[in-house]
């Protein structure tokens, strides 16, 4: 389509509203092709812009947003979050509200009207509950964190190098950092502790949904081993829940130099691709 054509169905269709709902005086003068193609427009439009919801969640995580709201135990003015983010001495207000706005929309915060004076009050929903980080270990903030990290984004710059050459030259993952994933976590300290968090937090929460599905089947076992365990998340919930199970909790070395104690649990270092622990039974979760 020519670009002026373009412009011009877009001008036409300029009232057409967010996620495809149209007012009535804009697109029901289009002819179906014109229609068609602003649709079109508007769904690429939707796709481009969409790492903007990622954008918006990942500094909720590190604004703490849901547990200053989570504190007061009700919905709550912008103001009053702002007042309560840490180390914000000249914070930028409309952005944050702009931020809001965009996760409402996305259900992860709710809004209301304060009855006493009208302004936007904002309340957590069933989604911002799993984005609380105080005095709760079943959440997903620590693996946004790590899914939004730049070097976890940064290889999905080399998806189509991938396609084009395949792996011959590397993943998307060595391309972009000349080292493999689990090479980096030795490299580098913190982004071990990213990734071993942003682990831990799933594992629990996969780890409950096997121990309801399989319930009888740990009774029946002594000792389980769990290969490329991380910091030991899915045993510390075995355990918890089988006490009698001696478990061994079994990876690299650099990560399970960072593993947290649990009774019941014993960490050994080593590659899994040389050898591994003996136990009645083995446990493995990517
Ligand atoms: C995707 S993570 C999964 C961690 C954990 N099972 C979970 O579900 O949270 C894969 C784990 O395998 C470990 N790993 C990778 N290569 C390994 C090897 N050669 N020997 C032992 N562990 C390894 C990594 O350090 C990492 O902790």
């Amino acid at each position: 389509m020519a670009p002026r054509r373009a412009c011009a169905i877009l001008n036409k269709g300029a009232e057409k509203t967010e996620m495809g709902s149209t007012s009535d005086s804009s697109i029901k003068d289009l002819n179906k092709e014109d229609e068609e193609a602003l649709i079109g427009q508007v769904e690429i439009w939707e796709q481009m812009c969409s790492f903007t919801d990622s954008v918006a969640l990942k500094s909720a995580v590190e604004l703490r947003i849901a547990d200053i709201i989570n504190r007061y135990d009700k919905p709550i003015s912008l103001s009053k979050i702002v007042e309560n983010i840490e180390n914000a001495p000249s914070p930028d207000i409309s952005l944050l509200q702009r931020i809001m706005r965009v996760l409402v929309r996305r259900k992860i915060f709710s809004a209301e009207q304060s009855e006493s004076n009208g302004e936007t009050l904002f309340g957590l929903t069933r989604a911002s509950k799993w984005i609380l980080l105080d005095g709760t270990n079943m959440t997903l903030a620590p693996m946004l964190l790590l899914e939004n990290h730049p070097l976890h984004l940064s290889p999905c710059h080399y998806v189509s190098d991938i396609i084009r050459e395949g792996t011959k030259n590397g993943t998307a993952f060595f391309r972009c950092h000349g080292h493999e994933q689990f090479e980096m976590t030795g490299l580098d300290p913190e982004y071990n502790r990213l990734f071993n968090e942003g682990m831990v937090c799933t594992a629990r929460i996969v780890s409950q949904a096997v121990i309801c599905g399989y319930k009888d089947g740990f009774n029946k076992i002594e000792t389980l081993v769990d290969v490329g365990g991380g910091i030991g998340g899915s045993l510390s919930e075995i355990v918890r829940a089988y006490p009698h199970i001696k478990a061994i909790n079994f990876d690299l070395p650099h990560v399970i130099a960072t593993a947290p104690e649990y009774d019941g649990i014993a960490h050994v270092g080593g590659d899994m691709f040389v050898s591994i622990p003996n136990a009645d039974a083995v446990y493995m979760k990517e």
